[in-house]
């Protein structure tokens, strides 16, 4: 039983849907894509991983140094288009969707039970690794699902900021101010929280602290910790604003209200700007990710399931592994002076974030935006592919033998799924020669790994290749259409209005990173690499969010009684009740917020409320009525005319009519569709 009309998300992500309650909640079962009614799985008997156990697939170790060994690559990984703060940003974009649950706790070279141990083989001749077994524990089964084994997404599904507010209430308790409870909780200098429970590396063991935030997983890089840091420095610089410009809202509203925006501005931010940064324009418009320019719009159905895919989260959207860069450094405000840091001696530290209570930051956030991510291929650094976490790890054999524990298909069947043609060993879209080391590799095309194939197709523009986009354009999708408080969506319980709407639509990356960690220039698109300094733009000359147009209008009582009193004293029937009396009685009796010059004046085209609508009505009424001649020239008419369609239409009154189908409307011979 959910309510109906709730204005704000719930924490868990239950009661999205309303049919469905539970579509997309933490803790639930994550779903399959599914080919023309069958689900995409391949399990070996009894649930057992893809290619069985002993496995007849190539151990994930020796794929990784075949393929994947940095020295493998190109001299120069960097990305031509793509900064270092789209690949941080997609990491925390990441925790945000999704959080397969899996337990760390067993040695699984000494256990042999299949259904929880999946261990591996590290080659004989591994350079950096000692041969032999490799534990690795299988991700958790959900109860849910009895037909075949499905696993739990420990996070909600929709992009929602869980990252930063949890996925639960009683998580959400843990991250509010105990002293201001409209703002999140923050540490001395305008950092995170301490979370003494916490476990990360401290490299000073006297000033370092572990992190709170809505998710476990926030001290694991710098450049996360920085990206949720902002975040939460987002929320309160909102609520405060908010406080003052709406002084008799609680504080529990000003919170509500607060973690809206920044939901809507995270939606607008990944729809806008990231998305587009490694997708093609052809993929956006296939899966209806590209947001309206201005304005609604709403492809919500309640058909749509946002949960997480599990094929998605297992390949494709680990592609931002091979974005990680060697570095995680700082860069002075001259662009020149550079502290080098390694990303392999900042693991799970939240050191360099912390230091000098936090003055890193800046110069933090100014490297990774300035400076390129790695490029989206099948590479990946030696931090990410030997070590770890501070140790022998490698990320990139994780992810692939993660994808046969998984029950993930093939990358030939994915194709398939996606419509496309499946390869063999000759026409793979490879770089150099790479089809000889396939082959050694893999007995068939066939049993080649989704995360190996998606990664080795050739793409351009720093984007994904073919396979990854339709997967990633595919969950997307879903996550966009089977959200019922998507930010564009037009509903009186929950929706912001038209104007509020398209000032969130106006804030970018790099706006919220300039509000937010002292930069007083960045490029204007965030994730993308600026040629050189002289392309930054100065902070101030970006649009800033307009929180004025959350003030809710408790109006003026004395001013609206007189008002009104001379107005009715002249209404004696229906005639007379016109357009005047008509707007002083919308903009005192509803919550309507007044256009910019108040309702007397015609409001500049920029301004969009319905306020401004009633403003404009009012402007051409007048104007048209107190006309001498009863004449007005076709210019003129025409200017108006389109004015008054306009906001009609804005207003949903009307559909945009011509002027004759008005006329033939007047007349009684068109019938209007609404
Ligand atoms: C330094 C940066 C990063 C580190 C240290 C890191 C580390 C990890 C680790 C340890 C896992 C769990 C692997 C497993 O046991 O299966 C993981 C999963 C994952 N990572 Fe990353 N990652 C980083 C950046 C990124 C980026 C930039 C993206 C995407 C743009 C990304 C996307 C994913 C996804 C989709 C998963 C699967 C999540 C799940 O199902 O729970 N990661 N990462
Ligand atoms: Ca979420």
């Amino acid at each position: 039983s959910c309510p109906t009309n709730a204005k704000y998300r719930t924490y868990d992500g239950s009661c999205n849907n309303l049919i469905y309650p539970s579509w997309g909640k933490a803790n639930t079962a994550q779903r399959r894509f599914d080919h023309n009614g069958d689900l995409m799985i391949d399990y070996d008997e009894d649930n057992s991983p893809r290619g069985g156990f002993p496995s007849n697939l190539p151990s994930p170790r020796l794929i990784s140094n075949k393929l994947m060994a940095d020295e493998l690559g190109p001299n120069d990984q960097a990305s031509l288009t793509l900064s270092g703060q789209h690949f941080a940003f997609g990491q925390a974009l990441t925790h945000d969707l999704i959080k397969t649950q899996v337990k760390r706790d067993l040695k699984c070279c000494e256990n042999n039970d299949i259904d929880v141990c999946f261990p591996f083989d590290i080659p004989a001749d591994d350079k950096d690794f000692t041969p032999g077994c490799r534990s690795f524990q299988r991700t958790e089964r959900s109860p849910d699902v009895t037909d075949y084994r499905e696993q739990i997404n420990d996070v909600t599904s929709y992009i929602d900021c869980s990252h930063v507010y949890g996925s639960s209430d009683a998580q959400l308790a843990t991250l509010r101010d105990t002293t201001d409870s409209s703002l999140l909780k923050i540490s001395p200098g305008n950092n995170l929280p301490e979370n003494v429970n916490g476990f990360c590396v401290k490299i000073d063991p006297v000033a370092d602290f572990c992190q709170l935030t809505g998710d476990s997983r926030t001290d694991q890089a710098p450049s996360l910790q920085l990206n949720h840091l902002v975040l939460v420095r987002e929320h309160n610089r909102i609520a405060k604003l908010l406080k003052q410009i709406n002084s008799e809202w609680g504080n529990d509203r000003v919170f509500e209200e607060t973690r809206r925006i920044v939901i809507a501005e995270m939606q607008h931010i990944t729809y806008k700007e990231y998305l587009p940064a490694i997708l093609s324009p052809q993929t956006m418009k296939k899966y209806k990710l590209k947001p309206k320019q201005i304005g609604f719009d709403d492809c919500y159905n309640d058909k749509i399931d946002a949960s997480v895919r599990n094929a998605f989260a297992v390949a494709p959207f680990r592609m931002g592994h091979s974005q990680a860069m060697r570095e995680q450094s700082l860069l002075e405000d001259d662009y020149k002076t550079i502290t080098t840091e390694l990303l392999a001696d900042n693991f799970r530290a939240p050191h360099l974030i912390q230091t000098n209570m936090g003055k890193n930051v800046e110069d933090f956030i100014r490297w990774l935006t300035f400076k390129p991510a790695n490029r989206i291929d099948s590479f990946g650094v030696n931090a990410m592919r030997n070590k770890l976490f501070g140790g022998d790890t490698d990320l990139l054999s994780i992810n692939i033998q993660r994808g046969r524990d998984q029950g993930t298909p093939s990358y030939n069947d994915w194709r398939e799924f996606c419509g496309l043609e499946r390869l063999n060993f000759k026409n793979f879209k490879v770089h150099n020669d790479v089809e000889n080391v396939l082959k050694e590799l893999y007995a068939s095309a066939d049993d080649v790994d989704l995360y190996v194939g998606g990664l080795l197709e050739k793409s351009k523009k720093g984007r994904v290749g073919e396979t990854f986009a339709c997967l990633i354009g595919k969950q997307f999708y879903l996550t966009k259409c089977g959200d019922r408080y998507w930010y564009e969506r037009r509903d009186s319980d929950f929706g912001f209005t038209k104007a509020q709407l398209n000032s969130i639509k106006e804030i970018t990356m790099s706006k919220v990173l300039c509000e937010n960690l002292g930069l007083d220039r960045i490029q204007k698109e965030a994730f993308i690499r600026p040629k050189n300094e002289r392309k930054l733009t100065k902070c101030k000359n970006l649009p800033e969010l307009n929180l004025n147009l959350w003030k809710e209008n408790t109006g003026n009582k004395e001013t609206y009684k007189r008002d009104t009193m001379k107005l009715l004293k002249n209404v004696v029937d229906s005639n007379t009740f016109d357009i005047t009396l008509m707007i002083t009685l919308l903009r005192n009796l509803t919550n309507m917020y007044p256009p910019h010059d108040g309702f007397d004046c015609l409001p500049t085209p920029n301004e969009t409320t319905p306020g401004a609508d009633l403003a404009r009505i009012k402007y051409y009424r007048n104007y048209l009525a107190h006309l001498d001649e009863g004449k007005v020239e076709s210019t003129e008419f025409k200017s108006a005319w389109e004015n008054i369609s306009e906001v009609l239409e804005d207003l949903a009154i009307l559909p945009n009519l011509g002027p004759e189908e008005m006329l033939k409307y007047r007349k009684g011979e068109a019938v209007i569709k609404r």
